[in-house]
């Protein structure tokens, strides 16, 4: 099971629109994967009734306009990409100030997940500081056009494991930010 860090609908009380917040939903993929999961998560606040942006977080210059974030990342080498380190640097006041939930996406392979492809520890650091309300790990999807470590990956994993996203495990998750977005609109 993923990690959840404490939730709650504290920040969200105190918000004095009445109106859903706007998510913007922020990616740094290089093959397309983690792109893909995050456009997931905003259909899913969208048929949830909640407005969602999905975009590339290097493409992103300001956080005006929106009123929760979730920001993912592929993991390589044990890192996530650099789009995403340097958006939670660029945006780190305003993200302290909103509503946030983070993923990781990496583990791929028939193995049990393997505690080596975790979430980088700088990574979970950084976003409980920032308050992030929860932080998970999705598999991920090895990749079909890569290099020679990319190459060497796809041949050594069988095709059935070379894709570990659970569609239903990451619609669940974005269902839950929905709910706790609609829960601070009600308040
Ligand atoms: C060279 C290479 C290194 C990787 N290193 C890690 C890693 O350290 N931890 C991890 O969880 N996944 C790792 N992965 C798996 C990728 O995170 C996974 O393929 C991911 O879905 C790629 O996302 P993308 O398609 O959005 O780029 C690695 C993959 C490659 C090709």
């Amino acid at each position: 099971m993923p990690h959840v860090a404490g939730a709650g609908i504290l920040g969200l009380m105190s918000t004095p629109s009445s109106s859903t917040p706007k998510v913007l939903v922020a990616y740094a993929s290089k093959h397309g994967s983690t792109h893909e999961i995050a456009e997931a998560i905003a259909e899913r606040l969208r048929a949830d009734g909640v407005p969602a942006d999905c975009r590339d977080a290097g493409d992103v210059k300001e956080l005006e306009g929106y009123g929760a974030v979730v920001l993912g990342s592929a993991v390589y080498m044990k890192r996530w990409r650099h789009e995403a380190k340097r958006f939670l640097h660029r945006h780190r006041r305003e993200l302290a100030q909103l509503p946030l939930w983070v993923f990781s996406s990496g583990y791929v392979g028939d193995a049990e997940r393997n505690a080596e492809w975790e979430e980088p520890a700088g990574v979970v650091k950084t976003v409980e500081e920032l308050g992030a309300r929860a932080h998970v790990v999705f598999g991920g999807r090895v990749p079909q056009d890569g290099g020679f470590i990319a190459k060497s990956m796809a041949k050594n994993t069988p095709p059935e494991s070379a894709d570990r996203r659970d569609w239903d495990e990451i619609g669940e998750w974005a269902a839950g930010i929905a709910g706790e977005l609609r829960v601070g609109e009600r308040v």
